[in-house]
């Protein structure tokens, strides 16, 4: 029996699933999860000391490669000097302070521990400044599990083709109104049927979690006229955009095309702790100063703003310069166009979407028009999705396992690991349509 299946059998025993976040089970895929011992640059070396090169990168943070020196140094000064202090420290101010050099609507920034906190305290912040309720939010969306977010959400809700989470209270469900992306005239519905209710729309930036679903042209600044038309805020979920698909996250990809969008609230996360546990939420002072101590809406956290954390999250955005973001741009196009060649010539129809340097590619006949929305991406083949993973996986490549996540590049795919992916893509190609 091989060491991973040995680990899972045992961690199945005391975790449920055997995992700690559902993504990682291998549930839609089949098969065993491959347990980690370590990972570097581009690779990542399982318990059976097989290694794989890595287009999950700790499904987002690890944006310059696994233990990229720079961040493993920042990380062991920072433990040296102590791991928890419950006092701030200097380093959270500058790590607010590089946030909003490159996203100048984030003029306030909180330090939170988990993206799931970000969205959270966002949608407080907006309910406490708008004196409503009632909040609107995308299909297929995902903006991590807190009770009024996991209707109709991707990432493992999708993957599981779960419709929601049980143990929400209805009540709090009911607060959320659930609507197709890219659909402006549902958006108007909503606020005509709920006129003076609605405190916001939370949107992820552009969809990552039903595979990659950018918005249509013009549509993150119709939500943001609309919702402002009715006396409501915009948060946009950066957490996974954020500081990926640009050097500005997804907001910057937005302002290149000509479409400048200023959210209310931003929520990120992922590459803002380098893979440690950091996000935040930011936004609008006057708003962001609600929060106590200044204000009246209460947010707390006994590990927020880790010094160590910060120091990994800190010298991750230090060296994301313009050659890392270069970089990452090359290597997904590379990626994306040797993938795309691949399941052509094997005669699997597929799409590949983009948004900013972040893409995933969907298989089946229905997608191959595009992917606007939740109700097209569950119509995707997953099934062939599954066979071209283990194909994959079989060769040295370690995908996202599941047909409802983005592709993940680091800066540390160099031509090595580009040709281990390139060389096992006409196999997995033939796996998928057969
Ligand atoms: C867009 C988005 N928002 C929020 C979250 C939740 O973040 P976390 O898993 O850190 O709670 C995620 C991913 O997990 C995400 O992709
Ligand atoms: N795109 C999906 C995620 O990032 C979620 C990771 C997790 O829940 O473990």
């Amino acid at each position: 029996m091989s060491r991973n299946q040995e680990l899972f059998d045992r961690a199945r025993g005391v975790i449920p699933g055997g995992v700690d976040s559902p993504v990682r089970a291998y549930g839609s895929v089949g098969g065993t999860p491959r347990f980690m011992v370590s990972a570097q640059g581009a690779y990542v070396t399982d318990a059976d000391g097989r290694d794989y090169v890595d287009l999950v990168a700790s499904w987002g943070p690890a944006l310059l490669g696994h233990s990229h020196p720079a961040v493993i140094e920042a990380v062991v000064e920072a433990a040296r000097r102590g791991l928890s202090f419950g006092a701030p420290t200097a380093a959270e101010t500058e790590l607010a302070e590089e946030i909003r050099s490159r996203v100048p609507a984030a003029e306030k920034i909180r330090l939170v521990s988990t993206g799931t906190e970000a969205t959270m305290t966002a949608i407080r912040l907006a309910r406490a400044a708008t004196g409503r309720d009632l909040l609107v939010k995308f299909a297929g969306h995902y903006h991590g599990h807190s009770d009024g977010l996991l209707a109709q959400a991707g990432s493992g809700l999708a993957t599981l083709a779960l419709p929601g989470s049980a143990g929400v209270p209805a009540p709090i469900a009911a607060q959320t109104l659930v609507i197709g992306y890219n659909d402006r005239a549902a958006v108007e519905e909503l606020f005509r049927a709920h006129e003076g209710k609605i405190a916001a729309i939370i949107t992820e930036a552009a969809g990552a979690n039903m595979g990659v679903v950018p918005p249509a042209p013009g549509f993150t600044a119709f939500l943001s006229d609309i919702a402002h038309r009715n006396g409501a805020l915009l948060i946009s979920d950066e957490v996974l955009t954020g500081f990926r698909s640009s050097r500005s996250g997804y907001a910057g990809v937005l302002d290149a095309a000509g479409e400048h969008v200023v959210p209310d609230l931003i929520a990120f996360g992922k590459v803002i702790g380098g893979g440690l546990p950091v996000a935040a939420v930011a936004g609008r002072a006057e708003i962001m100063d609600l929060l106590a101590p200044t204000g009246p809406v209460y947010q707390a956290g006994t590990l927020s703003g880790n010094p160590v954390a910060v120091a990994a999250g800190l010298a991750t955005l230090t060296h994301a310069d313009e050659a890392v973001y270069r970089t990452l741009d090359s290597v997904a196009h590379t990626v994306a166009a040797e993938a795309s060649a691949a399941l052509t010539d094997a005669g699997v129809p597929h799409v590949v979407q983009w948004a900013g340097t972040l893409f995933s590619i969907f298989f089946g006949e229905s997608v191959v028009g595009g992917v606007p929305d939740y109700a097209t991406a569950t119509s995707q083949d997953a099934d062939a999705y599954g066979r071209f993973f283990h194909a994959m996986l079989g060769a040295g490549v370690s995908l996202p396992p599941s047909a409802f996540e983005a592709w993940f590049v680091t800066a540390a795919h160099d031509d090595a690991a580009i040709a281990r992916i390139v060389d096992a893509l006409p196999a997995a190609a033939e796996a998928a349509r057969s």
